[in-house]
């Protein structure tokens, strides 16, 4: 039997025995009707199990020939307002970070606005590129909604439609990217590849944004300052045990939105930095920022002077921040009151026009800093970070480090051999040196100590220099660390 059947694919053949005699009809309608009277015989004369099987290898023949496509269209503007999809903006991102575009045979268009680092490759109009992820394809393409189609773009309000608009500047026609996908991989385009192309694409933003630096003046956050300190968790040295746990826990919190609403808790998280001056705290803060993404609030104690301004303080955070008080043992006494500083004059200018006064009410206290940290306060902004520091943790109350105020606790201490040699990588390029075998005896044996401030300072003066120079001083300073002289101060940071 041998006959021919047309799909929407295309003329497919099959080949088999004989000829039926139905075939000799030249009359295409009979020739449909033989074979549905083919069908209802054999339904009739072959049991049910051997139907079942014969459909299932039926089945299988055709699938790879049953795999129709899906289409999503992804239009460049939001069908009810008109504003720009924000969907489309991160799929136009996704696919040039992903290298999808720069790996299109045909012309894209690379464009590069001032504000942004990098050359953005965009698919042009009838480009189709394909897509790979978890083994599933996908083809993305770039098509222009016509202005007689029914779609929702051209149904756009009047007026719109070609204007110079903050979105689509100039363009008379709007864009959409048509996402293709074979139809067995629906779900799995709805329920993870466009959660990825999401994550990829934001992910992306969040790297490349740039970071600002507040400072309180009293009550009020100054303007922002472009926050560009170099420090990494790559350029910190220090144990590797705690830096990875840091950095686990910083990756824990930024992905836990949806656990700390499931327990109820407010999405953040407090750490306390301690140890001796020079050991690292302040670049600390800068790596997680720089991890993070996250912009630093530093919030000077001593400078408010109510409980109700540092609340408003919090208050103006934004949310993905850090707020950092340094040196907290230095702005809050035992009693928890804030050591007594003098108004600025401008507060008593202000109290005496009779406005609402920063000093007629008490200092900024304990209870009040516990407060803004997380009582009710602390819900306005979410996905923050509290940063305290101190160099000496044994002066703070313990009500202000308790666990689930201080989630952790990071213990910046003095150089180990581990952290030195890290530092000689960075600083001078290489992995040993004849005088590290002293170095260590000194460190590991002798239990001298030596600031990473300490260490960096010698290295520094040996980057262009002699490396033994630099050894020999950092020897000389370990040496002076066990030296019994009460007036060798073994930090000698400055602090
Ligand atoms: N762990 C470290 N890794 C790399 N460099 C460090 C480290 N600790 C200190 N330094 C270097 O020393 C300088 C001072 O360190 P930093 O200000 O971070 O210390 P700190 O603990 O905050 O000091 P303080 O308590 O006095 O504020 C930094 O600019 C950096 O160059």
């Amino acid at each position: 039997m041998a006959f021919e059947m047309f799909t929407s694919r295309g003329k497919m053949g099959l080949a088999g025995g004989q000829r039926p005699s139905a075939m000799a009809l030249q009359d295409s309608s009979n020739y449909l009707l033989s074979w549905v009277g083919y069908i209802l015989l054999a339904r009739t004369l072959i049991p049910p199990e051997i139907q079942w099987v014969l459909k299932k290898i039926w089945a299988l023949i055709m699938r790879p020939y049953t795999c129709f496509f899906c289409i999503f269209h992804v239009y460049e503007r939001n069908v009810e307002s008109g504003r720009v999809n924000d969907l489309f903006k991160l799929v136009e991102l996704y696919l040039d970070i992903s290298g999808l575009c720069k790996e299109a045979d045909q012309v894209v268009l690379a464009t590069k606005h001032k504000k942004e680092k990098n050359i953005l490759y965009k698919l042009t109009g009838r480009q189709k590129v394909e897509d790979n992820y978890k083994g599933v394809k996908v083809w993305w393409s770039l098509s222009k909604v016509s202005n007689d189609d029914d779609s929702p773009q051209t149904r756009e309000p009047i007026g719109r439609r070609g204007k110079e608009t903050k979105e689509g500047k100039g363009r008379d026609k709007a864009a959409e990217f048509v996402l293709k996908m074979h139809k067995k991989d629906k779900q799995f385009v709805m329920t993870e590849y466009l959660d990825h192309v999401i994550a990829e694409a934001n992910e992306f933003k969040r790297q490349q944004k740039e970071l600002k630096l507040f400072a309180n003046q009293h009550t009020r956050w100054s303007k922002s300052y472009t926050f560009k300190h170099p420090s990494t968790f790559e350029t910190l040295a220090m144990d590797p045990e705690l830096k990875a746990a840091v950095k686990a826990d910083l990756d824990n919190f930024r992905k836990s939105e949806e656990y700390f609403r499931r327990v109820g808790r407010a999405w953040k998280r407090g750490y306390l930095l301690y140890g001796p001056p020079g050991t690292g705290k302040s670049s600390m803060i800068a790596a997680m920022a720089n991890y993070l993404k996250y912009d630093v609030y530093d919030l000077e104690l001593t400078q408010v002077y109510s409980n109700d301004g540092l609340k408003k303080l919090f208050r103006d955070t934004c949310s993905r921040s850090i707020v950092v008080i340094e040196d907290i043992d230095c702005s809050l006494n035992l009693a928890g009151k804030r050591k007594n500083t003098p108004p600025p004059p401008q507060d008593i200018r202000e109290l005496r026009r009779g406005r609402r006064s920063l000093i007629s009410q008490e200092n900024v206290t304990l209870s009040g800093l516990l407060n803004s940290v997380d009582g009710i306060w602390s819900c306005t902004t979410e996905e923050r970070i509290i940063i305290f520091t101190t160099n000496h943790v044994e002066k703070l109350d313990p009500a202000l480090i308790r666990p689930g105020r201080m989630d952790m606790r990071i213990h910046m201490s003095y150089c180990s051999f581990h952290s030195f040699k890290e530092l000689v990588r960075s600083y001078l390029s290489i992995d040993w040196h004849p005088d590290f075998d002293e170095i260590r005896r000194l460190m590991e044996e002798e239990h001298a100590l030596i600031t990473p401030a300490q260490v960096t300072e010698r290295l520094f003066e040996g980057v262009h220099g002699d490396p033994t120079a630099c050894m020999r001083a950092v020897i000389d300073a370990l040496r002076g660390s066990l030296n019994p002289n009460p007036n060798f101060c073994a930090d000698d940071s400055g602090n």
